[in-house]
């Protein structure tokens, strides 16, 4: 990362692939819902690539494998409130921690950074996530795929945590492990920080355009701080 004067503030924290393995959680709703609708279950390696665009966009693109367009927009509405019933009845259930998150984000607040979590999932679907798995007590403030017009890859999410922050983009770090969550920091004119282990719908994370790699959120902590230690 480029030393800039101000210093890095706060980190925004993607949440599916980058604290949270959820891909457990979508295949059950995501065959909960196919099941109500006559069709054979898909596996994790399929769901995978699908995730990261939020729910809308996973329930038609999981009809889809199997049927048209038109026969998907028929059944879409009744499809959503199956996947999300089934989604809120096990949500959190299969999912599990990456290593070094819960170290990350205790190094992160502890050299004073101030944390949010920005995610494409439903805020109703991430609240109690979040709260489930210990993660609620690090986060200043939590926005869902939902919580504005526009979800990442739009700039607008960014934008609207920074302004919930009253910081400046440049003083904040973006990270996650999607083109969508690179993409919409640097168009806000964040920083972005990509970790290899989670979905970015099966390219690799190499591909993005980043500031780096990181291969924890406990490494992340260490090059913020190294970052704000240049920069002073
Ligand atoms: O639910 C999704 O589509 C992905 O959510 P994320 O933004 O936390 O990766
Ligand atoms: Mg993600």
């Amino acid at each position: 990362m480029r030393a800039g004067a101000a210093g890095i503030r706060a980190a925004i924290i993607d949440l599916d692939g980058t604290m949270l393995d959820t891909v457990p959680d979508f295949e059950a709703a995501l065959n909960g819902m196919r099941a109500e609708l006559g069709l054979a279950p898909i596996t994790q390696d399929t769901i995978k690539p699908l995730v990261g665009k939020g729910s809308e966009k996973l329930v038609r693109d999981a009809l889809l494998l199997d049927w048209d367009a038109a026969r998907v927009d028929a059944a879409f509405e009744d499809a959503l409130a199956a996947y999300q019933r089934h989604y809120l009845a096990i949500n959190g259930q299969r999912s599990t921690l990456y290593e070094g998150v819960l170290d990350g984000l205790a190094a992160m607040r502890d050299q004073g950074l101030r944390l949010v979590c920005v995610t494409n999932k439903p805020i109703a679907f991430a609240l109690p996530l979040l709260d489930q798995k210990g993660l609620t007590p690090y986060f200043e403030r939590v926005f869902g795929g939902d919580s504005f017009a526009k979800k990442k890859p739009a700039p607008m999410p960014m934008l609207g945590a920074c302004a919930a922050l009253d910081l400046s983009p440049s003083q904040v770090v973006v990270i996650g492990d999607s083109s969508n969550d690179a993409e919409a920091a640097r168009a806000a004119g964040c920083f972005v920080l990509t970790v290899p282990y989670g979905y970015n719908h099966g390219r690799p994370i190499q591909e993005i355009n980043s500031d780096g790699i990181v291969s924890s959120l406990l490494e992340a902590a260490a090059l913020i701080t190294a970052h704000n230690q240049t920069s002073k």
